[in-house]
């Protein structure tokens, strides 16, 4: 019989006095009892001591599953030797780790069981071993601890190494060094990017602005970072605010921010993690640039068009009188406003003018358009001048369509053939003459208009208002200031000097060297009576250079075989004439009185009173020699 303790706790055993004998042997060996007391045969003093130890037992037990299952639950994995270097601890996690069963590796020595252990040498050296990296045969790479297990006294009882596996550890390591390399990364590029970014938290707490952002609205960092984003930079409700409400986010919206109430897009999104909101991030796009570079662009597509109206008056040919009475009339008009109409048979330089007046006025950098009046189908016209609204009829496009008269707003329009034009088009060309407005094809609003209108017609406009083609009150809205364009006939002595220019044109063109016509030649062109005017003699001049050798430097009457042939029966038209000698003198008269007549009205810029009197005529013989050399319509000038 005996007593004995274990750590604090005391057991007592009660057996047969050999087993005792043994049993107390034994623990004295391992140290674990120490006999304290001995008992005499006192039963009930048995009995209590029994019970104690029971419960104390029970303890013990209770202790020893808790101890196991901590041990065993633990994520760190666990290996324990005793003085001699047996293994008497070996957790789950050291199982899992290491691949092998506790009950396998148990009571065996560490060393001779797991591979790379080094606690048989810390319990020589009694030097723990800490935060030592290892790899184990399995490839897991472990981090770990080994530890000498000492007395109260400092005597060595054994020795534990807990380790962990390092894999998840490093994993995480890697992922987190990436992470901030993207966060560097995502700061950069937020540092340096052009578009205003700002970053609040869920309550709307600012986080973040980039430069750009400080540069578009004025407001530096600590005017925003921890600020509540309530009021923002719009004056208005605070967008970022908004989406945070809605978590909704808000896309290209149009604004105005800054001291300098710039033209910005603002897109906000709300910031969800796993379903929750976190914040929002604002980026705005300053798009002042990019509608400086639009208008920058308009205008300059607008010279380009504007570069269609090419002529000036530097490139018209003529300094014969009527023609420098018309370029002179040209030239006034241009500085003005005033509507032109130009008048002259087909081929006379009617387009050249409306370009040179164009190009003259205060209008030549913005557009100029030309309508062929005759040319657009009647079917056409309306929404082609005017333009149409949305779905007016079938085929519109879906945003309706400017008209040329807004395409050439700010400029010049020139309505060539005019005399063509249809009926119903006058009655609509006559309201945006007086009302400086048009309505659209299938719209109501009335849009303003401000361009100068050039108009032209080689028809008799008098006499199409007598036949009641064309409307009385157009053609005075249209007459304002007339400039008639002399037939090639009336001034031969231009026909020289054009031959020149048009040389130069087609050798430039054609890549030839012709210098100059033959003296005959030209009196073959000064005697034809040109019905088509300037434009037959480009062609008359473009067809010799193509008839000539490429060696040939002048034209000769050859290289125009069917004009020398007209040109022979006209001089012989003409000698006969000549041998009419009342006709011949008549016609040099006439031609010579209407000269004087054009000269005097050129002087008094086309008045008519003044005119006469200068002649020493009376106005009603003005008014009737105008109308025999079909001058009448020359008006005079505003
Ligand atoms: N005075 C001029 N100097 C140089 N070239 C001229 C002159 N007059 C006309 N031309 C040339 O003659 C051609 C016909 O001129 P333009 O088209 O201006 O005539 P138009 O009177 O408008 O004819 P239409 O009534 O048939 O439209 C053009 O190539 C033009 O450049």
């Amino acid at each position: 019989m005996g007593g004995g303790k274990i750590g604090m706790q005391s057991l007592v055993v009660v057996g047969p006095a050999e087993k005792l004998a043994k049993l107390r042997e034994q623990a004295e060996q391992q140290g674990e009892i120490r006999i304290i007391e001995e008992l005499d045969g006192n039963t009930e003093e048995w009995m209590r001591i029994i019970r104690k130890q029971e419960e104390t037992l029970t303890m013990l037990l209770h202790s020893k599953r808790e101890y196991e299952t901590m041990l065993n639950s633990t994520h760190d994995a666990i290996i324990g030797v005793n003085q001699e270097g047996i293994i008497t601890l070996f957790n789950k996690a050291a199982e899992r780790l290491i691949g092998i069963d506790a009950v396998q590796v148990l009571g065996t020595r560490a060393e001779n069981s797991i591979d790379n252990t080094r606690l048989h040498i810390v319990l020589e050296t009694g030097q723990p071993e800490l935060n030592q990296e290892q790899i184990l045969p399995n490839g897991t790479r472990i981090i770990t601890n080994r530890v000498p297990v000492r007395s109260e006294t400092g005597e060595i009882w054994g020795a534990v190494a807990i380790f962990r596996d390092m894999t998840d550890v490093m994993t995480l390591v890697e992922e987190i060094s990436d992470l901030k390399e993207l966060k560097s990364m995502l700061q950069a590029i937020i540092h340096c990017s052009d578009e205003a970014i700002s970053v609040v938290d869920a309550d709307g707490i600012g986080l973040l602005i980039n430069p750009a952002y400080t540069r578009l609205t004025g407001l530096a960092p600590e005017d925003v970072i921890g600020k509540p984003a309530n009021v923002d930079i719009f004056d208005q409700e605070s967008m970022h605010m908004r989406v945070l409400q809605t978590q909704k986010p808000v896309r290209r919206k149009p604004m105005k921010v800054g001291p300098k109430r710039k033209d910005v897009i603002v897109n906000i999104t709300p910031v969800m993690v796993d379903g929750h909101l976190r914040g929002s991030v604002g980026v705005i796009h300053d798009v002042t640039e990019l509608k400086v570079l639009g208008e920058e662009l308009e205008k300059a597509r607008q010279m380009i068009r504007t570069l269609e109206a090419k002529y000036t008056f530097e490139e018209i040919v003529g300094k014969s009188e009527p023609m420098h009475i018309a370029i002179e009339q040209a030239k006034t008009a241009a500085l003005t406003p005033a509507t032109v109409l130009l008048r002259g048979e087909s081929g006379t330089g009617k387009e050249l003018f409306a370009h040179a007046i164009h190009n003259e006025s205060e209008r030549k950098y913005n557009q100029f358009i030309r309508v062929n009046c005759a040319a657009i189908p009647e079917s056409l016209l309306e929404s082609e001048l005017f333009g149409y609204e949305a779905g007016a009829f079938t085929g519109a496009l879906r945003g309706g369509k400017r008209g040329l008269f807004e395409e050439a707003s700010g400029g010049t329009i020139f309505l060539d053939e005019i005399g063509d034009l249809p009926n119903t088009m006058q009655v609509k060309l006559l309201r945006v003459l007086q009302e400086r407005e048009l309505v659209r094809v299938g719209g109501t609003k009335a849009i303003p208009v401000d361009v100068r209108i050039i108009a032209a017609t080689h028809v008799n406009l008098e006499s199409a208002i007598r036949n009641g083609s064309f409307r009385e009150d157009l053609y005075y809205r249209l007459n304002v200031v007339p400039i008639h364009i002399p037939p090639l006939r009336q001034r031969r002595e231009d026909i020289h000097s054009l031959v020149g220019f048009l040389l130069k044109k087609f050798n430039a063109e054609y890549g030839r060297n012709v210098e100059e016509i033959d003296a005959r030649t030209l009196t073959i062109l000064q005697a034809y009576h040109w019905p088509g005017n300037v434009r037959e003699l480009e062609n008359v001049i473009g067809r010799a250079m193509i008839n000539m050798h490429y060696n040939e430097t002048i034209i000769l009457p050859s290289h125009l075989p069917s004009l020398s042939q007209q040109a022979k029966t006209s001089a012989e038209l003409t000698q006969e004439t000549q041998a009419n000698a009342e006709g011949t003198l008549k016609e040099a008269m006439d031609e010579a009185e209407k000269s004087f007549i054009i000269k005097s009205l050129a002087a008094c810029k086309g008045n008519r009173t003044q005119t006469a009197k200068q002649l020493g005529i009376s106005l009603r013989n003005l008014y009737y020699k105008l109308e025999k050399y079909c001058m009448a319509e020359l008006e005079e000038e505003s």
